[in-house]
């Protein structure tokens, strides 16, 4: 690793040579800070992944890094250089101030942005894209979240977390029947599995974004994985709509429409699309995009805010089952990448999603934040929380509000807790104001370098305690810090009791191992299944038994698990029908090529018994009849076919000719099954009859003949007797 090529000046691989500040960013893998490069004084990013929750797949992470130094394209986040520092990768990049398109939206502009400003970002990724694609290289991970930003407008795509370069033969192949990205971006044909893939998922993913950064989130983004996957393989792709989105041109719907062809083959190449008028007309970044962020507080801030709302959003869900959901939830809808699928439990709970946006519990949950909490939901939020967009007020005016939710969420949990938040409220509170739109304070224009550098001196109390607390900073004390410990170190005492939204908070940022009615991995268990740097299946060992025992393939960041390859393994595939439908109860493994029963179509199947009991709505039980009933008829199905194969062939011919009619075949002849058997013994016994006559005529017929030929015998006998007698005379 080290340094990496193409530097005037190159950044030492020597850890103490940066200064970390705030925290900007995080993703699936990896936190991102804000730093200073000491020998330069320079402003720089560094990007610290934990080895050890990417699976400590160091070949692929030496050859990701490899991959990095080679980039240089002006849209494109390079990597200055790359070490590794005790369990942790640092990347060393340029500092993106405005930090991502995703961010800035859920800060922001919840609905999305204005058209000039989203042409000159689309235009500035598609050049990027253009330059991977010459490259060699998939992104495969193209989206909003990935999308950087810098103060004067320009624009870069970032994370090759999950990039691969197809020009390597040893790695095409897998490379190529990987299942990576972030389900809502996803193009169909990536979504399934062995059809492989090529550039022009990014095309598709390319797409999703456009229509992310014109709405606020990308399409489907309300529903859990599964959903998504089956909806983008199922339904029409998604699009711009003539009527909802009248407000953006016919040029953008066209080129969206282009993006989003669900035939790979027919979607245009990045360079051939970047010749569409819509890119054509796109302003200068520097005079759309720049404006985007003119009245906004320093990245770092809004960063902690996006966090406070995370963790206000997940105090409200007091159930183990139900915190987990939230974060599977949360983390899915702001475009984590990490996940891996079960397709077999996913395809239940996708099953069980409903469509409309109504749900009881989308309604209830809905009813509680907008009781409670009155800010909107950018991106992430929006699917759980129904339509809260109806106000474009950007979320920071209305931070204050969250924060006073979350001291009443920590006052009534933890009768206890201190206000661990207060010195992060308080200046929260403060800089509500500071930061309105309109607003006169010099706080919303200083996000420039310097200023950031004066800030860091004066404002980062969190990384300044640290540091006076517990000496020379540490990438493993950097990466184990949590917001709770932050707050401690806000407060500067330490917490016995933890508040609840401090610990939700923890759960946000870090990585519970609970489970829960989705069944989702959390960032945790995602993790520590996948390589979020480049999969390769190094990360196998990191597999519990249950999950070791079920995976059939793992797929990059995305295991294909089934845990019912036993039960069908003994029955010779022959015998199976082989329904080619969706939905059908057989259907073809991912990636074993053989066909499986899917008799784990629920996470859990009552008892009949439990189900005339409770007092479950229809709602819930229907699905769980539905599935009875489908596991019956295949059970039938099974059993038909094997009695099948146990009846010779030529004794299925009809009665008239003295032979046997065949057993019905078809399911829907299963009511006669009985009455066909019992036909069957009815005509044995009376064939068995009809031969043992036969068998006594023959007998009878060689009792005549036998008397006959006595008879005979008797004649011949006189006949010789005489013509003796006639001689001697
Ligand atoms: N160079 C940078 N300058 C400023 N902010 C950055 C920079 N790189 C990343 N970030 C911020 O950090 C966030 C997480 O970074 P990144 O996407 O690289 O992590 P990740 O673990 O690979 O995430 P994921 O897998 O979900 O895409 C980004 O969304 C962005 O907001």
């Amino acid at each position: 690793m080290g340094r990496m090529g193409g530097n005037s000046r190159s950044h030492s691989a020597n850890p103490s040579d940066y200064k970390l500040l705030e925290e900007v960013g995080y993703g699936a893998s990896a936190t991102v800070y804000r730093a200073i490069y000491l020998p330069f004084n320079e402003v720089v990013a560094v990007k610290c992944l934990d080895l050890d929750r990417c699976g400590s797949n160091f070949e692929d992470i030496r050859r990701e890094a490899q991959t990095m130094s080679l980039i240089d394209h002006p849209n494109v986040v390079k990597a200055y250089c790359s070490f590794v520092v005790e369990r942790n990768l640092w990347v060393i990049m340029p500092f993106m101030a405005e930090g991502s398109c995703l961010h800035l939206m859920k800060i922001a502009y919840p609905d999305g942005f204005e058209e000039s400003a989203i042409g000159s970002i689309l235009k500035e990724t598609l050049k990027a894209l253009v330059y991977l694609h010459k490259q060699g290289h998939i992104h495969r991970d193209v989206k909003a979240g990935n999308i950087l930003l810098d103060t004067n407008g320009v624009v870069k795509l970032a994370d090759f977390g999950v990039s691969a370069c197809v020009f390597d033969a040893a790695d095409r192949q897998r490379s190529r029947n990987t299942f990576v990205g972030t389900p809502c971006w996803m193009a169909p044909e990536v979504l399934q599995p062995g059809s492989g893939y090529n550039s022009k998922a990014d095309i598709w993913s390319f797409g999703i974004t456009a229509l992310e950064l014109a709405h606020g989130h990308a399409p489907f983004s309300k529903y859990p994985p599964m959903k998504v996957l089956l909806m983008t393989i199922q339904n029409a792709p998604p699009g711009l709509d003539y009527d909802r989105d009248k407000k953006f041109s016919k040029s953008f719907k066209e080129m969206v429409a282009m993006c989003l062809v669900k035939d790979q083959t027919k979607r245009p190449t990045s360079e051939k699309l970047l010749k569409h008028s819509f890119f054509k007309n796109a302003k200068p970044p520097e005079l759309s995009v720049k404006k985007l962020f003119t009245d906004l507080p320093p990245l770092w801030n809004r960063v902690k805010a996006l966090q406070l709302k995370d963790a206000a959003q997940l105090a409200l869900k007091k159930m183990p089952s139900a915190e987990q959901e939230a974060i599977s939830q949360s983390e899915y809808q702001r475009g984590v990448s990490a996940w891996n699928f079960d397709v077999e439990d996913l395809k239940a709970q996708a099953s069980l999603v409903r469509d409309d946006d109504d749900s009881p519990e989308m309604m209830e949950d809905d009813e509680k934040l907008k009781s409670v909490v009155s800010y909107k939901e950018a991106t992430g939020c929006q699917s759980s929380l129904g339509k809260l967009n109806e106000n474009s007020e950007p979320y920071w005016t209305e931070y204050k509000e969250v924060n006073d939710y979350e001291v009443q969420q920590v006052e009534s949990l933890n009768k206890k807790g201190k206000v661990l938040e207060s010195n992060i409220l308080e200046s929260g509170g403060q800089q509500k104001t500071a930061w309105k739109k309109n607003g006169s304070s010099s706080e919303a224009t200083a996000s420039t370098s310097e200023k950031d550098m004066v800030q860091a001196k004066t404002k980062n109390l969190s990384v300044k305690s640290r540091q006076t607390q517990s000496g020379p900073l540490t990438p493993g004390a950097v990466l184990s810090h949590s917001l709770s410990e932050r707050s401690r170190i806000f407060e500067r005492s330490e917490n016995e009791n933890q508040s609840a939204i401090d610990k939700a908070k923890c759960e946000v940022r870090r990585t519970p191992s609970f489970s829960g009615p989705l069944m989702l991995p959390n960032r945790a268990s995602a993790n520590s299944l996948s390589a979020p740097i480049k999969s390769s299946g190094g990360f196998r060992d990191s597999l519990d038994d249950k999950s070791k025992a079920n995976l059939v393939q793992i797929k990059g960041r995305f295991s294909v698990t089934s845990e019912n390859l036993d039960l069908v393994k003994d029955i010779p595939s022959s015998t199976i029908p082989r329904r080619s439908s969706q939905g059908s109860p057989l259907r073809k493994s991912a990636s074993v090529g053989d066909w499986v029963f899917e008799s784990r179509q629920m996470p859990t199947t009552p008892s009949a018994k439990e189900l005339n009991n409770s007092n479950v709505p229809a709602s819930l039980l229907l699905p769980h009849l539905q599935n009875l009933f489908q596991q019956t008829s295949i059970q039938q199905d099974i059993i038909m076919n094997l009695l099948s194969t146990l009846q010779p062939a030529e004794a299925v011919e009809g009665t008239q000719n003295g032979k046997l009619p065949p057993l019905p075949r078809s399911s829907e002849n299963n009511g006669s099954v009985e009455a066909a058997v019992s036909e069957r013994e009815r005509l044995l016994l009376l064939k068995v009859s009809e031969l043992q006559a036969r068998m006594n005529n023959l007998s009878d017929e060689l009792t005549a003949e036998k008397t006959r030929h006595i008879q005979l015998q008797q004649q011949l006998n006189a006949v010789s007797g005489q013509e003796e007698n006639g001689d001697g005379r």
